[in-house]
């Protein structure tokens, strides 16, 4: 029989109770066992969910209260020793690592975070050295299964795989120069045998072990360190399963295929084109495979019926008995149910899937392919059947305008009128000094601002009055850099609930959530906007705020707009084209854009795409096409101004060396680039690479409360003078300041104007 399964689901809870009672522990307002407590609610709840809908293998382990690769590190007590001997309980040990703590006598940052591969996810990264004291410290998934099991419910526990784990590492500040995580193997391999042997006493029938970096090239690298490690751990662990995801496993599958494993899952949403291949090398094996039908990273309806065509293959080929129905991945990255939307049409709310309703795809695909002739089957089949001819029917009808505009798009779009030496020339007219000061854009978004936007959605106040407020807000932003002394403003953004929502809200094409929240980090979630169909402006969006913040002052005034690729990778896709072409279609919405707020009077304008870097392809291969139609989109939305407007950029959240040839073909006029936690690093790329046109690497972290000393910036600026041009750098801080205090950045800002008056002076 074919089996569905789930290979993790959301853990924040319907209502987001788990950051509710996170953040209530943290403000000392819930106890521990409080918190335990709401965290047994959650889980119960999404377990009997997940059940209530047919799933046969239901994940366990995959909970937690912040993040679930800390939580490994916890359980194989990989806590870097600033962490310890602070008496704190395990818990609070826990939260120290994911979010730093400063309480009574304590003061410890939080732990590096990454993206989770190519998703808005972020994981805390382990540390580990060659002084790393790996033992099972406590075993958060034999927990979890148990806790299951207590209310009747049969789990599938889920473990992250050891040589994943490993790779996902970096070295602790400690470690010796060279010292590579992955050469702690055989310390880790130990924990993973008790923590496996642990789950196969307590009675677990089977478990999944994710090996996600299966995907990468790195693990190519890797062969014989599968093959000896899950030689090890199959001799004492339940039946393992090994979980891929988000990408193919190309020549991967090679040795994956070979593990002495029991089955291996694959990702069909993202490389639907691995299944032949995959069922191939399987095929002499007895490997159960399992295969990733339903998306675990997008939220539409699974075209059942296609999806059971693929499937149909692997069980023709494999018979049903090795074959399990799964979702592509985790569900993490999906909202919890669409039963909590209801403000969505009915026509919308029928072209999705949240998690909780691709549980039920699941279910439904192992039945069909196990050829069922229950009425409920059938049932859910047609109905699915008449949701995708309609959702299809739409696809076709949408907007032709649109699409003749991209189809028309000429190289001629994308090239600014003349290169930068003579743009820079004409930009003269900005009458900026030497060494310019600016900002990213926003400043500090207060309580009344949230306030009055949130009176605003309930009709406490007008939209007139609401508007009045915001002009508000950007006098005193204006007033402020004049009196601080920086010389390309910019209004501060106090209109914007967050920077991507913002212009789909004002876009057609995008469909807005009440409910799909989905975990970033930690406590912090985010409500992916849709888009639904072809993407276009109705009309000015920033105009109104930047012109007004211009007459306010005779100091230029920087516009501020998002970038298509930004908008694209923080929203959940279409499927039915490519991203390149919804790119591509942002890219002509935002030009218009830029066109207009050139012709209102603003000659200086930024196009923000801190999101270009994690859109990045897994695989070394598809880079290059990614980066070419990612850096055509920003051309396309910013060529269209005259060689005397200013372009500007703004990247952020990644370390941007490897990409660095591109940010160059972006060819804004200037970039801002956050370098502040890392210099060294980013000023080797410019040794490498070189740059050409002007560049703020950021001169201090704004995701902290701290003030950067002006000894401190002068560093950072003097550092940068080693190799950039005197003339072509500009003074800033690494990233809008929308999250921090006004007093801090008063006091920051004085700092850089002060380092940037220092630098005239001193590189006159
Ligand atoms: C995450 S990048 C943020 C850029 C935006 N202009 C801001 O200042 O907030
Ligand atoms: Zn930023």
């Amino acid at each position: 029989m074919v089996k569905s399964s789930v290979l993790g689901f959301p853990r924040i809870g319907a209502n987001r109770e788990v950051k509710k009672a996170v953040e209530a522990y943290w403000a000392g307002k819930l106890t521990a066992e409080e918190l335990t407590k709401a965290a047994a609610d959650v889980k119960k709840a999404s377990w009997t969910a997940i059940k209530e809908r047919g799933v046969d293998l239901i994940p366990s382990g995959d909970f937690t209260l912040y993040d679930h690769v800390l939580e490994h590190s916890l359980s194989f007590n990989v806590i870097p020793p600033r962490y310890q001997g602070h008496n704190l309980s395990d818990l609070d040990v826990f939260f120290a690592m994911g979010r730093g703590r400063q309480a009574a006598g304590v003061d410890v940052p939080a732990s590096e975070m990454k993206k989770w591969f190519d998703s808005n996810y972020h994981f805390v990264v382990p540390e580990v050295s060659e002084e790393t004291d790996f033992k099972l410290r406590r075993n958060h998934v034999l927990e979890q299964y148990n806790e299951a099991k207590a209310l009747g419910i049969e789990t599938r526990p889920v473990v992250l795989g050891p040589i994943s784990y490993l790779v996902l590492s970096k070295a602790a500040k400690g470690a010796k120069a060279g010292f590579e995580p992955i050469s702690a193997l055989p310390k880790l391999l130990p924990v993973y045998t008790e923590l496996l042997a642990q789950l196969k006493a307590a009675g677990a029938q089977s478990v999944q072990v994710d090996e996600p970096i299966l995907v990468l090239d790195a693990a190519a690298a890797r062969a014989a360190e599968y093959a000896s490690t899950y030689a090890a751990l199959v001799k004492v662990a339940p039946p393992i399963v090994i979980a891929t995801y988000f990408g193919r496993l190309d020549s991967n599958l090679e040795f994956a295929a070979k593990l002495p494993v029991a089955g291996l899952h694959i990702d069909l949403d993202r490389a639907p084109e691995q299944l032949d291949a995959t069922i191939a090398a399987v095929k002499s094996t007895s490997l159960v495979l399992s295969l990733g039908l339903v998306s675990g990273r997008n939220i539409w309806k699974t075209d059942l019926t296609a999806a059971a065509t693929l499937a149909g293959k692997a069980v023709q080929a494999l018979g049903s008995d090795r074959v399990i129905a799964a979702t592509s991945s985790s569900l993490l990255h999906t909202p919890v149910t669409l039963a909590s939307e209801k403000k969505l049409t009915s026509e919308q709310r029928d072209w999705f899937s949240f998690a909780l309703e691709k549980c039920a795809e699941v279910a439904t695909l192992a039945s069909v392919l196990n050829g069922s002739q229950d009425a409920k089957v059938t049932a859910a089949l047609e109905e699915n059947k008449t949701s995708i001819a309609k959702r299809r029917e739409f696809e076709r009808t949408s907007d032709d305008a649109v699409r003749k505009r991209v189809a028309a798009i000429t190289p001629e779009d994308l090239k600014r009128k003349n290169p930068f030496e003579i743009r820079r020339k004409a930009q003269e007219k900005l009458n900026l000094p030497k060494f310019p000061t600016t900002t990213i854009g926003s400043f500090p978004q207060t309580k009344e601002i949230r306030q009055a936007r949130a009176k605003l959605t309930k009709g406490e106040i007008t939209e007139a009055e609401y508007d009045e407020f915001i002009k508000k807000e950007i006098e005193l932003v204006v007033r402020f850099q004049e009196k601080v002394g920086l010389d390309l403003l910019v209004h501060g953004e106090p209109e914007r609930n967050d920077m991507v929502q913002y212009f789909g809200e004002r876009f057609n094409g995008f469909v807005f959530t009440q409910n799909g929240w989905v975990q970033s980090y930690g406590s912090r979630y985010v409500r992916p906007p849709i888009i639904v169909s072809d993407v276009s402006r109705p009309g000015p969006v920033t105009v109104q705020w930047s012109s007004y913040a211009q007459s306010l002052t005779s100091k230029p005034m920087k516009g501020m707009l998002t970038g298509p690729v930004t908008i694209l990778n923080w929203s959940f896709p279409r499927v039915d084209v490519s991203r390149k072409t919804q790119s591509q279609q942002l890219a002509l919405a935002l030009r218009d854009e830029v066109i207009d707020l050139e012709k209102a009077g603003i000659f200086a304008i930024q196009v923000d795409e801190p999101a270009i870097r994690e859109g990045l392809p897994l695989r070394r291969v598809d880079w290059d096409d990614y980066l070419t139609w990612a850096v055509d989109s920003f051309r396309l939305s910013t060529a269209g101004v005259e060689d005397s407007t200013q372009t500007h950029s703004h990247f952020c959240y990644s370390d941007f060396n490897d990409i660095f040839p591109s940010i160059q073909r972006l060819d804004a006029d200037v970039i801002s680039i956050e370098a502040s936690k890392s210099d060294m690093k980013l000023l080797s790329a410019f040794q490498q690479y070189g740059y050409s046109n002007s560049i703020g690497p950021g001169v201090y972290d704004i995701h902290s409360p701290r003030v950067p000393g002006d000894q401190e910036i002068k560093d950072r600026v003097a550092a940068m003078l080693e190799l950039l041009s005197p003339d072509l750098l500009f003074i800033n801080p690494d990233c809008g300041l929308k999250t921090r205090g006004w007093k801090e950045t008063e006091a920051s800002l004085e700092n850089v104007v002060a380092a940037a008056k220092w630098a005239r002076a001193t590189y006159a």
